[in-house]
């Protein structure tokens, strides 16, 4: 027998972030016969609508690989669903909310993330409903403590040899006594937080140069389009030819300061010469601009980490998304210049920590 829920359906947690809205829908798969006669309509539409799509409109998905089953939540067995749009379709949403009567079942809905402020003027005047705001980093821990207990495959995952791609393997890691650990969540900008335990945590450091400063720069210096588009084509550059090396600089290695010729001395160093830029291509310009962010947010991750004497790292946030370039950079340079002291980590669900957070905040639940 299931107690009843003390949260009426439909649960979401909703993150609404500087490029991208994330939603966590919970899916009840033990309803019983009672509950589905007196089910109301607009929420049987709701979740036909949510579980029975992969695609909404013209910008939202699913990300059906991601969903997680027999998830047990104040009493109901259901699943997890991960959506997302990009935020600047917003006010689609809101309409869309209003379309399927969204306000008969509730009065108000959980958001985090900067846009839970941005629009919540929005939501009260096209759809009548309240936010429910959360924090979006203690929504993040929550979400990350969360999924990764319950993820009943390896949530949590670092590489082996990033740098060398015959020999390089991704690996799970087992994250059961992780404290204490450092979150760098690459979303538009990066926020860097240091975790004691459960409930303790400190915002140490953040840089304005995330995820937004790769996508905005590579779409302004090579015309491309989306994020994907912007990947795809760093997979096929050279950024050897838009950055200046140590060795372009010495010649050979900087041996006094252990500085090997391969390492980047200056990030689109190269571009200072007419003749170089007339003869780097679109992808170089891409992967460039890709391993300047990555390795500037490596670096301070690094620094951080030193200063708070810690050893493990998760780097989360939708940037990693697709994108194995980075997170094999990232896991390269923690370990090179930390002498093997450091260890870079991810986790399966990327950018979705803080709307999972954020739907235990609804049901005022946490992490077992
Ligand atoms: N489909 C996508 N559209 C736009 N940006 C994407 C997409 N997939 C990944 N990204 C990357 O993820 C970043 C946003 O990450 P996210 O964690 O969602 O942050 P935010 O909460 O600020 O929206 C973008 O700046 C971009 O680098
Ligand atoms: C302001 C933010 C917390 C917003 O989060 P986001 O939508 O980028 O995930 C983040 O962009 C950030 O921490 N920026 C860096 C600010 C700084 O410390 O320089």
């Amino acid at each position: 027998m299931q107690s009843s829920p003390t949260e009426p359906f439909p649960w979401f947690g909703m993150d609404i972030g500087g490029t991208l809205a994330k939603l966590v829908y919970f899916e009840p798969l033990d309803i019983s016969t009672e509950e589905k006669e007196t089910e109301v309509d607009t929420l049987k539409t709701i979740r036909k609508y949510l579980t029975g799509n992969v695609a909404y409109g013209k910008t939202g998905i699913r990300d059906v690989h991601l969903e997680m089953t027999n998830q047990r939540l104040m009493g109901r067995t259901g699943s997890l669903h991960f959506i997302r749009f990009p935020t600047s379709e917003m006010m689609a949403f809101i309409e869309l909310a209003k379309a399927k009567n969204f306000p008969s079942l509730a009065s108000n809905i959980c958001a985090t993330g900067g846009g839970a402020y941005k629009f919540e003027q929005d939501f009260k005047l096209h759809v009548n409903l309240d936010l429910k705001k959360f924090d979006e980093l203690d929504c993040l821990i929550k979400g990350i403590h969360y999924i990764d207990r319950n993820n009943i495959s390896s949530e949590c995952y670092y590489f082996k040899n990033p740098n060398e791609p015959e020999a390089c393997e991704k690996l799970p890691f087992d994250f059961r006594d992780p404290y204490p650990y450092m979150v760098v969540n690459i979303g538009s900008g990066v926020s860097m937080l240091a975790v004691y335990s459960q409930d303790n945590y400190q915002r140490i450091s953040g840089t304005s140069l995330g995820g937004g400063t790769f996508l905005g720069l590579c779409t302004l210096l090579t015309g491309c389009d989306t994020f994907e588009e912007a990947i795809e084509l760093a997979s096929q550059g050279d950024s050897k030819n838009v950055d200046k090396s140590v060795k372009d600089i010495y010649g050979g290695d900087y041996n006094k300061f252990d500085l090997p010729g391969k390492v980047v001395a200056s990030s689109f160093g190269h571009m200072i010469s007419k003749e170089k830029r007339e003869s780097v291509s679109k992808a170089d310009i891409a992967k460039a601009t890709l391993v300047t962010i990555t390795n500037n947010i490596a670096s301070i991750a690094r620094m951080c980490a030193v200063n708070q004497g810690i050893e493990r790292v998760v780097f989360v946030g939708n940037f990693l998304r697709v994108n194995t370039i980075s997170m094999k950079h990232i896991a390269h340079a923690m370990d090179y210049w930390s002498t093997g002291n450091l260890k870079a980590l991810f986790l399966e669900h990327e950018g979705y920590f803080g709307a999972m957070g954020c739907l235990l905040e609804l049901l005022k639940t946490g992490p077992p």
